[in-house]
């Protein structure tokens, strides 16, 4: 009912033309092979699945990805509410829900207003984004092997695709090569008009009725050229926007890995499937760009008849090539990786604290940064995996003492296996942090599983328990969306500090700025000390204090005159810095008082 009304509202205000162009204020720029991309999302609803909240979440952030490649997004086939339904129905909460349902429906009618700003950005709104989440979904009981749908979903989505002109549809899954290759192969002959016959929708999911359509490999030059539909999976989606955003060292040769060895799972027999693959990340990946452009010319030189005879066929061809830049790519990782450790060696000793920004993407890690630079230093777009690459900026704490911040990736639920490690060597540098600040968007309905999230997925990259416990702080951000009280009882009675702040209204900014620094001071064993000198050593020791111990200023500053004729005046005052510093400190301006505490130890030769 309120999606029957919500779609009449939608398609008065804007949808005459059907087209779902979320990134209208930043035109396509994504294109592939100069088609500009019209992509549909589909989100696999299996059974069993993750009930109807996580689901319609889950469908909601596929879109994101997409949407952060600046495509244009075409709305799924299931523009109703049915499926969520259905699922709804088969978990047994239809009956309550449908009881709240009209004072809800009332209730989220007053909320729901479209206004002129959300013209060109419906993503912002709310219900808009929830409606266009659940045209995507789809009902996969069971994945079928060769198709990954079964054959009525296959001609229905084949039908849509080619009233709507769709070129790229994105399966918020993994698929076989096989799978994407028969999808790309059937979808395409839609696109062209080659397949008119209308298949009605199994409803009955029968195995029986299921048997594969297409059950063997198919030869496709599918280069997302005129009508020709390109299909992809998580993993490719993912891939893309990691090689598009990612500019650094090992991050990005990370990356090239996983673009070599996925490819190389695409060489079963077939030899285009692959030229079809590279061309789509050639434009953003070295490696792919090379065996491309090697593949073709062999290609090329064969058609002319002039290949040297080796013998080796394509396909051969093809492997050699992938196998030299993955020995290529390994050892430039190696090199890298020790060039690295070599820094982090030189690194260890530190008196700046370092902090890690870690949380769920599109949590507002980048936001926060600029919010304490008070500038715009990172991009900070309501878009996901805005920042790929590690960024470090000095700041400076409640007191004033510096510390470093580092922006970083942000975590995502079902991150395909083989892109763990991509994400994990962007997140190297978290692990010598000092204190990590996970960033939290508490105003989101699914937080907790958000919190769920990156606790796994930290688990997973290694990082343990007690590195949780003993640097985290957890920030509750976007406070200003929440519509229920902060609850405060819960805060204090947690064993980690939590802050709640809004990093885009600048909402308690100052109090994480302390909490910040306690957790520094504590973490870098730093203390109060008492400092006293001659005044005429004044300048000299102050500037070392400044330079070598990353001290916020002086406290408690006294002078004491000269109680006779000819004594200096003493200046005396506190500052709080770490052990290491301070003995430092009295090695360089008052080794007489090491000395003495040495006394009576045995000389420092002595075994
Ligand atoms: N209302 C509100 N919006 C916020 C707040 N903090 C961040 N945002 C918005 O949330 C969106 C995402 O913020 P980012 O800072 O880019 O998020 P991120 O965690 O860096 O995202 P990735 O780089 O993708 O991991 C942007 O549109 C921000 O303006 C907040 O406190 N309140
Ligand atoms: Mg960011």
């Amino acid at each position: 009912m309120l999606i029957k009304r919500l779609s009449n509202i939608i398609v008065k205000y804007r949808f005459s033309k059907e087209i779902l162009d979320f990134a209208k204020s930043t035109p396509p720029k994504q294109q592939l092979n100069s088609q500009p991309v019209n992509c549909m999302v589909l989100h696999p609803v299996l059974y069993p699945n993750k009930g109807p909240e996580l689901e319609l979440y889950m469908a909601e952030e596929a879109i994101g990805l997409s949407k952060s490649l600046s495509w244009t997004l075409e709305q799924g086939p299931f523009w109703k509410d049915e499926y969520t339904q259905d699922i709804r129905r088969s978990q047994g909460k239809i009956d309550e829900e449908d009881k709240d349902n009209q004072s809800q429906e009332q209730n989220q009618q007053k909320d729901f207003q479209i206004n002129e700003d959300d013209l060109g950005h419906e993503w912002r709104n709310k219900i808009i984004r929830n409606s266009i989440a659940k045209s995507s979904l789809v009902k996969v009981p069971r994945i079928h092997s060769t198709t990954f749908f079964t054959k009525g979903k296959l001609a229905m989505l084949g039908q849509h695709i080619q009233s709507k002109r769709i070129n790229a549809v994105f399966i918020n899954h993994e698929l076989t090569p096989l799978q994407t290759r028969n999808l790309e192969k059937l979808w395409t002959q839609y696109s062209k008009g080659e397949i008119t016959s209308v298949i009605k929708e199994d409803n009955n999911e029968n195995i029986d009725n299921n048997e594969a359509i297409i059950t063997d490999e198919i030869e496709s030059d599918n280069d997302f050229e005129g009508l020709s539909v390109k299909v992809f999976d998580r993993f490719t989606m993912i891939l893309q926007i990691f090689a598009k955003r990612s500019t650094q060292g090992v991050s990005r040769l990370q990356i090239e890995l996983s673009f070599l060895k996925f490819a190389k799972t695409k060489l079963v027999r077939s030899g285009s499937a692959f030229v079809s693959l590279s061309s789509i990340f050639k434009g953003d990946l070295m490696m792919a760009k090379e065996v491309y452009v090697e593949v073709v010319s062999a290609k090329q030189r064969r058609a002319l008849g002039k290949m040297s005879g080796s013998g080796e066929s394509e396909l051969q061809l093809q492997r050699r090539l992938i196998d030299d830049r993955i020995a290529k790519v390994k050892k430039l990782i190696d090199e890298e990786s020790q060039q690295r450790s070599k820094i982090k060696r030189k690194k260890l000793i530190h008196t700046v604290p370092r902090i890690a920004l870690i949380g769920y993407t599109n949590a507002g890690k980048s936001q926060l940064l600029n919010c304490i630079l008070q500038k715009e230093v990172v991009q900070s777009r309501d878009l996901l995996f805005q920042t790929l690459d590690t960024t470090s900026k000095s700041i400076r704490l409640a007191s004033g003492q510096k510390a470093i911040m580092l922006d970083t990736i942000g975590f995502i639920t079902d991150l395909p296996h083989d892109l763990v490690e991509s994400f994990k060597s962007t997140l190297e540098e978290v692990e010598d942090a000092d204190i990590v600040l996970h960033i939290r968007d508490i105003s989101h309905p699914c937080t907790e599983q958000q919190k769920q999230v990156v606790l796994d997925v930290l688990k997973e990259l290694g990082f343990n328990q007690d590195f949780y416990n003993k640097k985290m702080i957890e920030v509750w951000n976007k406070i200003d969306l929440m519509n229920y009280p902060i609850d405060y009882e819960f805060i204090e009675s947690q064993d980690y500090p939590i802050v709640p702040i809004s990093a885009l209204m600048n909402i308690n900014i100052k109090r994480l700025l302390q909490v910040m620094e306690e957790k520094s001071n504590q973490i870098m064993n730093k203390k109060l000390y008492r400092i006293k000198y001659n005044i005429d050593q004044h300048f000299e020791r102050l500037k070392w204090l400044y330079e070598n111990g990353n001290i916020s200023g002086v406290m408690n500053e006294i002078q004491i005159p000269p109680i006779k004729k000819g004594d200096p005046t003493i200046i005396e005052y506190d500052v709080i810095i770490d052990e290491i510093t301070y003995n430092r400190y009295i090695a360089t301006f008052q080794p007489e008082m090491r000395i003495k505490k040495n006394k009576g130890m045995p000389p420092s030769n002595w075994k």
